[in-house]
């Protein structure tokens, strides 16, 4: 299955922008409203079975089982991120960064970040 080649950046802030005009909408219209009113823990509940049935679709391997629920995987991240008052543009602007260099170097410099971190926390 291949999708056309659309502007996924156009894509997603489009779709972050609905998001952000419709968290404070009322519940009984707007799904995003929904679970914003649901609260936090809703919304991070919805990232973990998503993430579940994208993998559930995987094993299945029926591809446009899998494309809807990482659709749906991407769309519930995009209200966590929301949440946090953080836009898709941050993280494509991460991938951006990372592009390029290997994940091994990148998984090196993490560990590296990560003693330097406990360290400075040590008394
Ligand atoms: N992209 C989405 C989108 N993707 C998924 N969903 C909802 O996310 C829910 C996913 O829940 P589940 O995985 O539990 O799926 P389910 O449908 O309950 O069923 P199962 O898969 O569990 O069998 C579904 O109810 C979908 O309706 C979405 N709801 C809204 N949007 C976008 O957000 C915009 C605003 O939506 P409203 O806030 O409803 O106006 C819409 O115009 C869309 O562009």
């Amino acid at each position: 299955m291949n999708a056309e080649p659309l502007s996924s950046q156009d894509v997603l802030a489009r779709l972050a922008a609905v998001v952000a005009e419709r968290r404070r909408g009322d519940p009984e219209r707007s799904y995003v409203a929904r679970l914003f009113h649901k609260g936090h823990d809703a919304l991070l509940k919805k990232i973990g079975e998503e993430a579940t049935e994208t993998v559930m679709a995987a094993k299945d391997g029926d591809p446009r089982k899998l494309v809807g629920e990482v659709a749906d995987l991407w769309f519930h991240c995009l209200l966590v991120l929301e949440a946090h008052g953080l836009r898709p543009a941050d993280v494509l602007a991460e991938l951006e960064r990372r592009e390029g260099r290997s994940g091994l170097e990148e998984f090196a410099a993490r560990k590296l970040q990560d003693r330097e971190r406990r360290e400075e926390r040590q008394p």
